[in-house]
């Protein structure tokens, strides 16, 4: 390493692979430990990757604030490249005039709040049909997998916004699991110092194919639908779906922008857009509904809110969701306690600088656990526990200005699908404490509910176990 300065306090390491072993299954809590021993600035080597891992509120300030600029890269692995299509995309396209157009076209065109509320009906369907389907189980009190309801929510929510229709895939799923393994993890050609050997590896560890074949996968789905869109026999939709604003873009933008956004680019948006929003809102229900059965109070109270505000209207709409206060203080304490993105997306310095004295060079990769700082003494009284009641007359909140809290990160690299998230979220749960009563299965107790989260080369951070709950159909 020629690079000279001051770095980070960094745990010793082993010959070639360094810290890689220090991550183990759950590199958010390997870290937080490793923090609470070096510092909230720590440096790694993964392999010959150098990293800076982050850990506390200041020092996220420092980077994502102060050093924004220079920190918003997003390092570039084979994945990233393949599954971006070659970095035509927002979430892992590097720092580039390319990258700051599309951003500004999706600001203004996907993620913005008119945007978002033109969909309320898409979602208000979506989540009536799964109370639809959760009450035929709570008709003949059959345990319902929320897990597995929550992810069928999402992607049918996000497919009708993106794609305009219902677009039942055989094994899409399957799909979404590998694509999640996939991007959460580094292959040999990334980590391995001769990247020619790394190659190799991958190729025989069949890592090389298993990308291949998803990418595959993913591209005819895609290309199905703008195909779809295409063809001039489609009837005109009632509204704009995500592929229509694209190609709307696509087709006036030519005299105008500096950019120009191809079918390709299209289908690399469309990645960003499936794959960061299916997994990130279905983990924050499961997780909230995971530690409302944990602790009761909890949910009565929030029942009690919602049943009060909707009295017999039959079902939560959209727009009831701005008075349900304690509702909104749930998922606030939800997303502190499981960031469902707990190590944000992996940044890359651009240029030199310095945090607490400790030189930032370039081409280094940084990371923040906002798992981490979600549960700091520091800034959280009691941070184990689940109390939305913390949330009560505080200001905070996750729109990144706050750093003891940042689930959708901060910055020029922020979540630009908060909003839409959190809409989906909130709606899902309200209905689900609305329309039913929930208990465990065979009688099975609060204290005994697993809450271990997986084990996990994926960016995402699951529940561990399915959550399995018994509903019972309130009648107001
Ligand atoms: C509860 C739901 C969600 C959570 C917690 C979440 C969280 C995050 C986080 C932590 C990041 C990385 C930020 C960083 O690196 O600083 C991110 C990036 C991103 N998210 Fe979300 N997200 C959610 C929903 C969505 C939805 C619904 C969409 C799209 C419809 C979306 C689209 C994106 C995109 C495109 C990026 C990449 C931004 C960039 O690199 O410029 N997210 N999200």
């Amino acid at each position: 390493n020629s690079k000279k300065g001051n770095f980070p306090p960094s745990p010793p390491k082993l010959p070639i692979i360094g810290n890689l072993h220090q991550l183990g299954k759950l590199p958010h809590k390997s870290l937080w430990r490793l923090s609470q021993r070096y510092g909230p600035i720590i440096s790694l080597s993964l392999c010959h990757i150098e990293t800076i891992i982050i850990s506390s509120a200041e020092t996220a300030r420092a980077l994502l604030k102060t050093n924004d600029f220079q920190s918003c890269n997003r390092p570039q692995t084979n994945v990233t490249k393949k599954l971006s299509y070659n970095f035509l995309d927002i979430g892992f396209s590097p720092y580039s005039d390319y990258w700051r157009e599309i951003r500004k076209i999706c600001m203004l065109e996907l993620f913005s709040m008119k945007r978002v509320l033109s969909y309320e009906a898409i979602r208000e369907q979506e989540v009536g049909l799964l109370i639809e389907s959760i009450s035929q189980s709570a008709s003949c009190e059959a345990t319902v997998d929320l897990t597995q309801k929550s992810i069928a929510l999402t992607t049918d929510v996000i497919f009708r916004i993106a794609f305009g229709k219902l677009f039942k895939v055989d094994g899409f799923n399957e799909i979404a699991s590998e694509v999640e393994v996939l991007l959460g993890s580094y292959g040999a050609s990334e980590f391995f110092p001769i990247p020619f050997v790394g190659k190799i590896i991958d190729w025989f560890s069949g890592r090389k194919a298993r990308l291949e074949r998803v990418f595959n996968e993913m591209n005819v789905l895609f290309q199905e639908v703008i195909d779809e869109h295409l063809h001039s026999a489609r009837p005109k939709p009632k509204q704009d779906d995500i592929i229509d604003v694209l190609l709307a873009i696509n087709k006036k933008q030519a005299e105008s922008c500096n950019v120009v956004i191809t079918h390709e680019s299209i289908k690399a948006i469309l990645f960003n857009i499936i794959f960061a929003g299916l997994s990130t809102s279905s983990v924050a229900i499961v997780w909230a509904m995971a530690e409302l059965m944990k602790n009761p109070k909890w949910m009565n109270k929030a029942q009690e809110e919602i049943r009060n505000q909707v009295g017999n209207h039959g079902k939560v709409r959209e727009r009831d969701l701005e008075d349900l206060s304690y509702l909104k203080m749930i998922v606030k304490e939800t997303l502190r306690l499981h960031p469902p993105v707990p190590l944000l997306i992996p940044r890359e310095t651009i240029s030199h600088f310095k945090i607490e004295g400790y030189d930032f060079h370039p081409k280094t990769m940084v990371q923040v656990n906002v798992w981490a700082i979600g549960r700091d003494p520091t800034y959280w009284k009691h941070p184990e526990d689940f109390l939305p009641e913390r949330f009560v007359e505080s200001s905070i909140d996750y729109k990144g200005q706050h750093f003891e809290f940042l689930p959708f990160g901060s910055g020029r690299r922020m979540c630009p699908g908060l909003n839409m998230g959190v809409k989906i979220v909130e709606l899902a749960l309200a209905n689900l404490l609305y329309h039913f009563d929930w208990k465990l299965p065979n009688g099975m107790k609060e204290e005994n509910l697993d809450m271990e989260e997986n084990s996990g080369l994926s960016l995402t951070l699951h529940k561990k176990l399915p959550l399995k709950l018994v509903p019972t159909l309130y009648h107001p």
